[in-house]
């Protein structure tokens, strides 16, 4: 009997787990050559692969190893979650102008936003900002975690995560959702793994 309760519990949990995998959509946008095709495949691949411009979408299955930070009173659950690996549907839209006003057929059912920006495109900054903030604006990505990665560190004269952070101004407006503006490198491969962590905590959390 105690076994065929714990084997059902098990089926169960599976079954739970499985259908959460199928929701967690996350969505990546940002201006056309921002790196988000880049990012995708070292998420995916670990590589950089050689990309053209995205006219509609990639989609790919990404796997993350969460780490579950929240549960310091159960030490055993927090070494659990530790090596709990998840996976989420991650969709890479194309950034050109023609193409953005497609970005809002995506927004239904979407987890959280992974939002690209060419820290070194000083010229486009601002249309970088009004295309973000627009977005946000939309009713069906009310509450939604958002990470921003500030792309291309690695390029001399690109800027700071902290003075984009500041020019975005999401620190006055953003109350309503967990976010985080973070730096990264696609080609080098630095900040992506640390920022998507971050992102797993904070769908979980939610
Ligand atoms: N130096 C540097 N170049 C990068 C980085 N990430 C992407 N790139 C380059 O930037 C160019 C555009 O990258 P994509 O990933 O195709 O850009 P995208 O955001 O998918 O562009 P669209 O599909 O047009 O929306 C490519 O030549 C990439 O190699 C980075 O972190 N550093
Ligand atoms: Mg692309």
């Amino acid at each position: 009997m105690g076994l065929s309760i714990s084997t059902l519990f098990s089926s169960l949990t599976s079954l739970v787990r499985w259908s959460k995998e199928q929701d967690v959509r996350i969505l990546m946008l940002g201006l056309d050559s921002a790196g988000k095709t880049t990012i995708l495949y070292r998420l995916q691949i670990g590589e950089v692969v050689s990309t053209i411009p995205t006219i509609g979408f990639n989609v790919e299955t990404v796997q993350v190893s969460a780490t579950n930070t929240s549960n310091y009173l159960f030490p055993a659950f927090t070494t659990l979650c530790q090596f709990k690996n998840i996976k989420f549907q991650v969709w890479d839209l194309g950034g050109q102008s023609s193409i953005r006003p497609y970005w809002r057929c995506y927004f239904p059912n979407t987890s959280a936003i992974i939002y690209v920006i060419d820290s070194a495109d000083h010229a486009r900054m601002g249309t970088s900002r009004t295309e973000l903030l627009t977005m946000l604006a939309e009713e069906e990505l009310k509450g939604v975690p958002l990470l921003v990665f500030c792309n291309k560190q690695d390029i001399e004269g690109a800027l700071k995560p902290e003075e984009i952070s500041e020019q975005l101004g999401l620190a006055g407006g953003e109350k309503t959702r967990p976010w985080s503006v973070r730096g990264s490198s696609a080609t080098k491969g630095e900040g992506l793994e640390e920022g998507l962590d971050w992102l797993v905590n904070a769908i979980q959390q939610k």
